[in-house]
């Protein structure tokens, strides 16, 4: 493999995404270095790796079918195409009639053909190809794929080759993940940095495993204006190390040193009960579970401490998780935890009456300016929910929808679902890599937001942004020991593969 190609799936490195603006700021000081030749040393450099990860993903050396499109992504394609025939590999090329084309791409098709690789205008697929190259449309997409692109996509949704994209696929918007009709691919190739959409909204779930070329560049020193997204993997875990004060007193520790939580359950006590296991599971000295309930019976969490709701007022220092659960109690004492909360994480239907109540929003909002942080974590329909829109408004853009709340509530917002995104007022989000499917069951939303309490309590002058990215990676990275597939991870088994995973310091 050129030692230009990393795999970015699964994630346990630091890592970044830059947006389509930036990528094309780096492409022309790239350029600038090194303008000349024809196709541009980039495409050369895009088309040459995507032939080598092409050959190590295909070493029997199957029949392969690129579909290239009319800019440079298909130019990439092309180039592609060139090197796979000229080691003798069985390439054909889709390229549809009469487009205009960039120069590089029409300099690639001009080698293509010199080394003698078939070009077909017919968008059909041939019978015997293995693996299909996608390289019809790349960053340049505007909006869902249209026109003759559209029909070839279509024309291939069903056949049984498997699918390397070649920067994204085609049809993903590379800033937002929004799907714009993208064939769902066992690979995605990207180009120079890798892009924010690949890995939230749709694009976990079009792009397959992803790889990263640098194009040959060394040390990535560049990027601070480019505003990277920092994308959250494994390697957060261990980022704990530094804040836990477990691991901090490993001797001389107690529970007192070790952080209180407070989780207000509601009208669906598991709720409140499965945020305070994982709260106590997280490391946490002491959790209290309070209800409008005094007579909660709790035969497998003893060590739960049981407490009424305004048993706040006489423990104030403690980190608030409130919502879970919580159903349609009256307003009166979530306005008072949100007022006092040292530290709160809203979930779920704390975070429904918020949008449906001025007065909680206000009181929310105030937050901020007493030097109080919070954490909200809402899945999509809550986020549309704060935000007086649909969710498929939502989704489109979910980079987006994160940051309009934490600006609109001066708080870090983690908005759920595929990639979830770590937001924060006037800062760069973040993004999540870990997690799949099997976390899409009851109670895993009450886990992370009794994890996330469970931590910031042991490390309460954490930046809440960085926490709130750790528990969501520590989360999703549970689940990941699950296959893939059709297992599903239960809440309560979540909560034991999460404790599983505690990073273990060298003292
Ligand atoms: N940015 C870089 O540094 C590099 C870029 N390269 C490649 O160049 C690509 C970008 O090339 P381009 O800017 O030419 O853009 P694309 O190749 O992504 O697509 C542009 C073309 O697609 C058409 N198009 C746009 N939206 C469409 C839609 N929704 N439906 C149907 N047709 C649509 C446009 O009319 C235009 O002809 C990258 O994705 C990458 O693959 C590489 O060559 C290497 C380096
Ligand atoms: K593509």
């Amino acid at each position: 493999m050129s030692a230009s190609i990393r795999r970015l799936t699964p994630l346990h490195a630091p890592e970044a995404a830059v947006g389509v603006q930036a990528i094309r700021a780096l492409e022309s000081q790239r350029l600038g270095a090194e303008r000349g030749a024809s196709p541009s040393p980039l495409m050369e450099r895009a088309g040459w790796d995507a032939a080598r990860l092409l050959r190590a993903l295909n070493p029997a050396r199957e029949p392969v079918h690129i579909l290239c499109g009319p800019g440079n992504n298909g130019g990439d394609g092309l180039v592609c195409a060139r090197h796979l025939r000229q080691m003798g590999d069985d390439i054909s090329v889709y390229l549809p009639e009469s487009v205009s084309r960039t120069a590089d791409q029409a300099a690639a098709l001009a080698a293509a053909i010199q080394a003698g690789v078939t070009v077909f205008t017919n968008p059909s697929p041939p019978k015997t190809t293995r693996w299909l190259v996608d390289a019809l449309l790349g960053i340049g997409a505007q909006g869902p794929v249209h026109g003759a692109l559209a029909e070839t996509l279509h024309l291939w949704a069903q056949h049984p080759a498997r699918r390397l994209a070649l920067d994204l696929p085609s049809g993903l918007d590379a800033d937002s993940g929004a799907d714009g009709g993208a064939l769902r691919c066992d690979h995605t190739l990207t180009f120079l940095r890798s892009k924010p959409g690949l890995w939230t909204g749709a694009g976990r779930g079009v792009c397959g495993e992803i790889w990263l070329s640098t194009l040959g560049e060394g040390l990535i020193s560049d990027d601070a204006p480019l505003a990277p997204i920092q994308l959250g993997g494994h390697h957060l875990i261990t980022d704990w190390l530094q804040w836990s004060p477990r691991s901090r007193q490993p001797h001389t520790s107690h529970k007192g040193r070790q952080g209180d939580v407070f989780v207000a359950g509601g009208e669906l006590l598991g709720a409140g009960l499965l945020a305070a296991q994982a709260a106590l599971w997280s490391g946490a000295g002491r959790v209290r579970l309070a209800s409008a309930q005094n007579s909660l019976v709790l035969p497998h969490s003893p060590e739960l401490i049981l407490d009424a709701l305004d048993g706040l007022d006489r423990h104030p220092n403690q980190t608030v998780v409130v919502g879970c659960g919580w159903g349609n109690q009256s307003s009166q004492p979530l306005e008072h935890l949100i007022e006092r909360a040292a530290r709160l994480v809203l979930d779920a239907d704390g975070l429904n009456a918020v949008a449906h109540n001025p007065n909680l929003a206000q009181t929310l909002r105030s937050r901020s300016p007493l030097a109080r942080a919070s954490i909200l974590t809402p899945h999509p329909l809550e986020a549309a929910r704060l935000l007086g829109c649909d969710v498929s408004t939502v989704q489109r853009d979910r980079l987006a929808a994160a940051q309009a709340i934490a600006e609109q509530f001066r708080c870090t917002v983690v908005l759920k679902g595929s990639g979830s995104v770590i937001a924060h007022p006037n800062r760069q989000p973040w993004i999540n890599t870990t997690g799949h499917n099997a976390l899409a069951t009851a109670g895993t939303g009450d886990v992370l937001a009794g994890w996330l309490g469970g931590l910031w309590a042991q490390s309460p002058t954490g930046d809440p942004q960085h926490l709130a990215a750790i528990g969501v990676a520590w989360h999703g990275a549970a689940a990941d020991a699950v296959p893939t597939g059709s297992a599903p991870l239960t809440a309560t088994e979540l909560i034991k593969a999460m404790y599983a995973l505690h990073p273990h310091s060298m003292i």
